[in-house]
């Protein structure tokens, strides 16, 4: 690049072009505006109140791993006054998240924050290694996402938090309003791009895509979900991590290809070759359609065996883990209306039958969580036994 000043200060040195908007800006400038936009989100939708306790997704990679170091920055910066965590899902995937975890413990450190890993394994008896040996990779992602959405929330339950932030960025969110106008999907479109969502929301019966523990997918308790870097470009926030030298873990997930998010992020990549504001107009055209009234809209009620929130009698992975403990578990990627779905939900007898959950009746009480009997007036309380706070 040739010595040009960065077009903020117009003082230092410009030594990078911003991919959201083709600026010449030196390194403490991009760091500062990346900051700013990501707090002008913040302020404009309101996303926090003071005092706030709130739990930050971290799987140790790029995007949360910037995330938790943005959100400690502004808070101090701000005075937002949020009480902040970091809370992992251990999804059990030998070479991937076991390596990556170790990076969110070293941030637990530099960022000073509390962390709690809550594993798949013990809320449903089943590892991602080992669902994937049963229901091979093709499908695989769906169950990492539903169960991943479920298992924040308990996370988030024990954390005594009531907001959730993730990591995904805009590039993750033009994805999303892809993949829906490609499946037709428009009761969801007109959900994705929102900021902050609370209770269920449907998801595909197709693969979700990894990590999609974003607006498609299912399951609640009405603990605030929001994505304060839902306009922030995924290219910059990689030049943030590696400027700012974070320590982030920025491997794929090993059973990640064959998620059809993969398809649209390939062909976003060719949109934004054509055109460079690809991913930022594919937002602002989700944000600006107005869905008519005959389009039929996802339903709330809570789940006749886990209570969570969901838009069946029975949630996606009260299904999807009946499935895989029946050893059928390609019956649980279809909807409610399948035949394992009927009898799922006539042999229910609700909320509180333990015995449906988990292979081996998930106690909460492997690894770093302790049962306890639950009082509280949480959704997510009343449908398990509480899990006691043990921050790492
Ligand atoms: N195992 C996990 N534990 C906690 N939060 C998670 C986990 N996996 C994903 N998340 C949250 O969901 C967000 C999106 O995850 P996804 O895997 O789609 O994205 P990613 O682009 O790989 O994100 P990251 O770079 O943070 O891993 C993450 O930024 C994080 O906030």
């Amino acid at each position: 690049m040739p010595s040009r000043l960065c077009s903020t200060c117009e003082k230092a040195r410009a030594v990078l072009r911003r991919p959201k908007t083709g600026e010449l800006v030196c390194r403490e400038c991009f760091y500062y505006i990346f900051e700013e936009e990501v707090h002008q989100t913040i302020i404009n939708s309101r996303l926090f109140k003071k005092g706030e306790k709130v739990a930050i997704g971290a799987s140790g990679g790029k995007d949360s791993t910037v995330l938790a170091h943005v959100i400690k920055t502004l808070n101090d910066r701000y005075s937002y006054g949020l009480d902040l965590f970091l809370l992992s899902i251990d999804e059990g995937i030998t070479g991937y998240r076991d390596d990556s975890l170790e990076t969110v413990k070293r941030n637990k450190v530099q960022y000073s924050l509390p962390l709690k890993v809550l594993g798949y394994d013990e809320l449903y008896g089943w590892t991602m290694d080992e669902i994937v040996k049963q229901v091979g990779t093709r499908n695989n992602c769906t169950f990492c996402g539903v169960f991943r959405r479920q298992a924040l929330d308990r996370g988030a339950a024990a954390l005594e938090v009531d907001h959730i932030i993730t990591g995904h960025n805009a590039d993750d969110m033009a994805e999303t309003v892809l993949m829906n106008i490609l499946r037709g999907d428009i009761a969801r479109l007109e959900r994705c791009t929102e900021i902050c969502t609370q209770g269920p929301e449907q998801p595909a019966e197709e693969d979700q895509g990894c990590g999609d523990a974003q607006a498609n997918d299912l399951g609640g308790t009405g603990i605030k979900r929001s994505k304060p870097f839902k306009y922030a470009y995924e290219k910059e926030i990689v030049m943030y991590a590696h400027y700012k030298k974070l320590d982030y873990f920025s491997t794929e997930c090993i059973y990640h290809p064959n998620a059809y998010r993969a398809y649209a992020r390939e062909y976003l990549r060719e949109l934004e070759l054509i055109r460079p504001s690809a991913v930022i107009d594919i937002i602002h055209s989700g944000e600006a359609l107005c869905v008519g009234q005959q389009v039929k809209r996802v339903k709330q009620m809570s789940c006749k065996r886990c209570g969570y929130m969901s838009s069946n009698e029975l949630c996606k992975a009260c299904l999807l883990l009946e499935g895989l403990n029946r050893g059928t578990p390609s019956l649980g990627i279809h909807s409610g209306k399948s035949k394992i779905a009927r009898e799922a939900r006539a042999n229910d007898s609700g909320p509180n039958d333990e015995s449906n959950i988990g292979r081996t009746i998930p106690k909460f009480s492997r690894k770093n969580a302790d049962v306890t009997s639950s009082t509280s007036s949480n959704p997510t309380a009343n449908a398990q036994p509480q899990i006691a706070i043990s921050a790492e």
